[in-house]
């Protein structure tokens, strides 16, 4: 979605039609909305920990009809946010506006996104539309990665980005019970794709899907890595020229060699690992750390999950498991810490009965802080995509 004001009877961009039409500008006005434009590379961006000036953004000014017309296109899904910058804009153009030939003009605010797709050299052909893979990955088993694949998945969705999510939790497929899809058998197409079962707004394949109670556990280990394979490759995640922003993979936990294949055959944009404050876990998530670095793929960064407790009864919070491990490690192997989750019963409640927090509570502070962890790791998938070569501004 690149940044085009458009004229709502014909359809047109504002701004490019401004952009050929200079003459209307009330005199003066030119050099103020280049000011704007210049003040506006200064606003910080929240997910990137920097300022529009460091980034491959896009900042257009323009105006129209007695309106100042602001745009800004950044690399990742930022609906949520829309409302934040239109106030932060708004209080940093008035002063300027104010007094100048532009003063009485009123001020439009739009915020877009275009997710850039990470390179992924030969791709099998069912993965083409897949601009970004991502693995969320743990060292230890039961430290909630499936919990925060789906939730990141469905916050990454709330942000306006098309998403799916592959199981690739080959000993224990818990999508299926965490979206409520329990018992759904993909269809099949051309006798040779699966077509992804849909679940609130994602497209979802899981192992779970295939399984039934009667499969044979010995068919579990190293015959479903090549079920796994075949699901990641004979999926149509992208059907008629669609695209697909992120795929989302929660991965079996550990760090053997089920993990370093799939992430080498995935070409994955980045890793998100995800870890408990424990000591053992946190071991654990270095060497997934390790593991990810060893066949060059992007760290995102870690989440700490079951990081707080907060008593039911009397609301008082305990760190059960520790505290600043996530924080830690994410300092010394130079990642960032993409966020915190209390360890809650209505998480758990939530996927236990199909609807992850994201959507069940969707302005809960749990919801939130996975929106900000989803928007934080598709900002870091921007930073290693962008060229570095600054923002884009057109003022017109
Ligand atoms: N922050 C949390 N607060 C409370 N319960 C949680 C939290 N995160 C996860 N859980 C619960 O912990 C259990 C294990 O979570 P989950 O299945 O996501 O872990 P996992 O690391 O994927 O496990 P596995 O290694 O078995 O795949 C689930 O019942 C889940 O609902």
């Amino acid at each position: 979605m690149h940044a085009q004001f458009t004229d709502s009877d014909t359809g047109d961009s504002v701004l490019s039609e401004h952009e050929h039409n200079h003459g209307e500008l009330p005199a003066g006005a030119q050099v103020e909305l280049e000011r704007l434009a210049e003040c506006l590379g200064g606003l910080h961006d929240h997910a990137t920990g920097r300022i529009l000036d460091e980034l491959d953004a896009d900042i257009e000014v323009g105006y129209e009809d007695g309106t100042v017309l602001v745009g800004i296109t950044l690399g990742y899904p930022c609906a949520s946010q829309e409302d934040d910058w239109r106030e932060r804009i708004r209080e940093a153009c008035m002063p300027i506006l104010r007094g100048g030939p532009l003063g009485e003009a009123d001020l439009q605010f739009e915020l877009f996104f275009e997710i850039p797709a990470t390179e992924g050299g030969d791709v099998p052909e069912p993965l083409r539309g897949v601009k970004n893979i991502v693995a969320v990955a743990s060292g230890k088993g039961g430290v909630g990665k499936s919990t925060t694949a789906v939730n990141l998945a469905l916050a990454l969705a709330a942000e306006g980005a098309s998403v799916g999510l592959l199981d690739a939790d080959i000993y224990g497929p818990s999508l299926p019970t965490m979206l409520g899809t329990e018992g759904v058998r993909p269809q099949v197409r051309d006798n040779k794709l699966f077509l992804p079962v849909q679940a609130h707004g994602l497209k979802t394949m899981s192992l779970g899907y295939l399984l039934t109670e009667d499969t044979p556990a010995v068919w579990r280990g190293p015959m479903a890595s090549g079920a796994l394979n075949q699901i990641l490759t004979q999926t149509l995640w992208c059907d008629d020229g669609d695209e697909l922003d992120y795929l989302i993979v929660d991965m079996p936990p550990g760090t053997g060699d089920i993990q370093l294949t799939l992430a080498q055959k995935a070409h994955l944009a980045g890793a998100v690992i995800v870890t408990t404050p424990q000591d053992l876990a946190l071991v654990d998530a270095i060497k997934g750390v390790e593991m990810f670095r060893k066949v060059s793929v992007p760290v995102l960064g870690i989440v700490e999950n079951m990081a707080l407790h907060t008593c039911s009864h009397c609301g008082h919070s305990e760190a059960v498991f520790g505290s600043g491990g996530g924080e830690k490690i994410a300092a010394d192997y130079d990642t960032g810490l993409l966020g915190r989750l209390p360890l809650a019963m209505a998480i758990r409640e939530g996927t236990d009965r199909g609807l992850p927090s994201v959507i069940a509570e969707p302005n809960s502070a749990i919801a939130q802080s996975y929106g900000e962890i989803a928007r934080r790791a598709a900002a870091e998938i921007w930073l290693s995509a962008e060229d570095g070569a600054g923002p884009e501004i057109e003022v017109g």
